[in-house]
């Protein structure tokens, strides 16, 4: 399936229909007195948020949404149709901004959200509102106001519960595969994962948490164009990080080294996920002789200080993961239930989400900017990184 989740869109509402211009004309009743009726108003733009849907692909397809005019008013005192609203599904987890301001003007969180994005004209008047005690025959009437026209851009997070953090080749699409119904490609090299991952962990017939893949953050990405950045806005609801580290890096690396570049980086990327709470998840046991892997961990742990949770799994075989989801599963239920009973609690996790939120929407009108003096020079480099195929599987 392809996950796309940025689009530009244009809405533009409809036109208030004209008001007429008319007299009355009857047999018996040469004169008649002005009988010019009102337009209707244009049908306004509306987005509404859909839990249905969990891609903004079909924006690719189609970009332009109009709501209807409003009729011009008539003789006989009749007022125009009015043109009927336009209601726009989006995915829930959508944010609307306006392109050429860059304001945010929604965040559609909610099923059946409603959010105005192009105001209706309004209505014209007829020539039967001029009438008066000395224009009887008024010939005036009013024009109907143009539709409001903007150019949109959403941008959608999945809104992940748990995010994968670690180097390149760590296991990490393998792990996502293990617990997830979701089949990222799993490779042999380094940077195979280019798109996010996503994978509904389920637990249960009715329980699941979403799992996200943090792919490129390694060393100096958070600085770059890594393609992390544009990956951020699906973690500010993650509450618990993995840490993957592979136990027994192919080209001899020490996996302690990479952690500590992987700890760093995080901070550089983004200071908020840093300071969520992370689980070392260490990874690639079955690649150690089974009488050296507690020696092997115990120096991990000791080297890095960690003082967290531990878990032990070989991704591949899918031993240790079921534990590893369980675990999750609890915590973050138990974090939901702290939140819903502990107004301290859900204060801190608000502040938390709200300054993820912050630090996406900062690094994401930096690219804009960025794209935008770009695309000033070479006007049709419009497509470039909005497209993706991803192999994964995103139905609960
Ligand atoms: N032996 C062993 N190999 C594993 C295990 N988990 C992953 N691998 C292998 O490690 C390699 C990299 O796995 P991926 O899941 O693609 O790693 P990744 O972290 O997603 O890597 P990038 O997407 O490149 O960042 C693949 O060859 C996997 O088969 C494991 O538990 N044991
Ligand atoms: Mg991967």
């Amino acid at each position: 399936m392809q996950f796309v989740d940025e689009a530009s869109i244009i809405v533009e509402a409809g036109n208030g229909g004209n008001g007429c211009l008319s007299f009355r004309r009857e047999k018996y009743v040469p004169k008649g007195g002005p009988d010019g009726g009102d337009g209707g108003h244009g049908g306004s733009v509306y987005l509404i948020g859909d839990d249905a849907l969990n891609t903004l692909i079909d924006f690719k397809y189609q970009r332009f949404y109009k709501a209807q005019n409003g009729q011009p008013g008539m003789g006989r005192q009749m007022s125009g149709k009015a043109g009927e609203d336009l209601h726009v599904k989006v995915p829930v987890g959508t944010t609307v901004i306006d392109e050429d301001t860059l304001e945010v003007i929604a965040d559609v969180t909610e099923i059946g959200q409603v959010v105005l994005v192009a105001q209706g004209g309004r209505r014209g008047l007829g020539n039967i509102h001029f009438k008066s005690s000395t224009n009887r025959a008024p010939r005036r009437t009013t024009p109907g106001t143009e539709g409001e026209r903007r150019n949109l851009r959403f941008e959608m997070k999945v809104m992940a519960d748990v995010g994968l953090l670690g180097m390149p080749n760590a296991g990490k699409s393998t792990l996502i595969r293990a617990v997830s119904a979701a089949k990222p490609k799993v490779a042999n090299y380094p940077f195979t994962t280019l798109v996010p991952n996503l994978g509904v962990v389920k637990l249960g017939t009715h329980e699941h948490f979403v799992m996200a893949d943090v792919p490129g953050l390694i060393e100096g990405a958070s600085d770059g164009a890594g393609l992390g950045l544009r990956f951020l806005k699906h973690l500010t609801r993650t509450r618990l990080l993995f840490h993957v580290v592979d136990v027994a890096p192919f080209d001899e690396s020490d996996p302690v080294e990479a952690a500590e570049a992987i700890i760093h980086e995080l901070g550089q990327f983004s200071p908020a996920l840093a300071e969520l709470p992370r689980w070392l998840v260490i990874n690639k046991l079955d690649l150690l002789p089974e009488e050296e892997r507690e020696a092997r961990v115990d120096e991990i742990v000791r080297r890095l200080g960690w003082e967290g949770p531990v878990f032990r799994i070989s991704a591949i075989s899918s031993d240790g993961t079921e534990a590893l989801v369980q675990a999750a599963h609890r915590w973050l239920t138990e974090q939901r239930r702290l939140e819903n009973e502990d107004e301290e609690a859900a204060e801190r996790a608000r502040e938390m989400r709200a300054r993820m939120e912050e630090e996406a929407v900062a690094r994401t009108e930096a690219r804009l900017g960025r794209k935008r003096k770009r695309s000033d020079q070479d006007d049709d480099d419009d497509f470039d990184d909005d497209d993706f195929d991803v192999e994964v599987e995103y139905a609960p």
